[in-house]
This record gives C-alpha cells, sequence and structure tokens, in this order.
C-alpha cells in the first residue's frame, strides 16, 4: 500500500550554481544545522513577495558578500526528506569579479565536474547536479 506522506512543505529555495573558468561552487552547510557538512549550492527560501532572482541575489549577499549574473534557470527539483518538503530551483549563475567569502558555511570549495562524486549533497541536489553536468558536458 502507498504511503502519503505528510510533512511540511517548506516553499521555493532557490541556489545558485556558481562558475568560474570551467569550475563551480560547492559549500558546506554549517554544524549545528539541518544536514550539517553535506555540500550544496549556496542559497536559501524565498520570501513571500520576492521573485526568485531577488532571493537570490539576496542570498548570496548574506552567505558569500557577492553579486552575481543570473544566467539561466535549470529545472526545479520538488524532493520529500523524512520531516520536510521542497522544491529547489537551481540557477546557473557568473560571478561579477568579487571572490566568494564563506560567511555562513564552513568552506567553500570551487570544484571541476569530475570531483562532484568525492562530495556528499542533500538528496535535493542530486537531479540537479545531474541537469547540470548533462548540460555543461554537451556544450
Ligand atoms: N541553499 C540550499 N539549500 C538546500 C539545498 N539543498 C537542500 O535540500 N536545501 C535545503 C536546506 C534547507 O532546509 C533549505 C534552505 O533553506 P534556508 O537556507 O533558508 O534554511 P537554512 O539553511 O537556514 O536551514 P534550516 O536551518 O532552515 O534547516 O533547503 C541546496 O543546494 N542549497
Amino acid at each position: 500500500m502507498a504511503v502519503i506522506e505528510n510533512v511540511p512543505h517548506i516553499g521555493d529555495v532557490v541556489c545558485a550554481i556558481i562558475e568560474k573558468e570551467g569550475l563551480f561552487l560547492v559549500a558546506q552547510r554549517p554544524e549545528g544545522k539541518s544536514m550539517a557538512s553535506l555540500w550544496e549550492f549556496p542559497g536559501g527560501k524565498v520570501n513571500q513577495n520576492e521573485t526568485e532572482k531577488a532571493a537570490l541575489q539576496r542570498e548570496l549577499q548574506e552567505e558569500l558578500g557577492v553579486t552575481v549574473n543570473i544566467i539561466q534557470r535549470l529545472t526545479p527539483c520538488f524532493h520529500t526528506y523524512p520531516d520536510f518538503s521542497l522544491t529547489l530551483i537551481p540557477y546557473r549563475c557568473l560571478l561579477y569579479g568579487e571572490e566568494p567569502r564563506a560567511l555562513e558555511h564552513q568552506a567553500l570549495r570551487w570544484i571541476t565536474p569530475y570531483e562532484t562524486g568525492l562530495y556528499n549533497f542533500p538528496d535535493a541536489d542530486v537531479p540537479i547536479l545531474e541537469e547540470y553536468l548533462a548540460q555543461i558536458r554537451s556544450s
């Protein structure tokens, strides 16, 4: 029999795949937060009456101290964790030149597509990573 999940939906979460010279940025979630130490794409929840792009720029200022050039929206991923569900909305982005700083994360790393397997990502990120890697391999 199918089990119907009944967990709170936290809403839309935007995240940035920031690219630089064939590398992209991954950020390690802080200790003490949910999914601590997993590697994610910087971003966060979209507030009420806020556009996705405005939320992304706000979160990237707060977390990395940068403003980005937003290039492309990838396919959103609806995912259910044991205690909540979310819709994770990825954007490919380029930097204007400022170097990101880990203002809220444990660490930041610029990685190549080949290194992705060395990092543990939240489950919601897996289809997003697959789409992104397929896209850059075919370009
Ligand atoms: N920024 C970001 N969040 C992600 C990713 N994958 C993923 O499942 N998430 C989840 C973690 C959080 O529950 C939520 C992001 O919301 P948030 O950034 O406003 O919340 P937060 O880190 O303060 O986390 P929390 O204390 O609410 O658990 O989305 C990702 O790649 N990037």
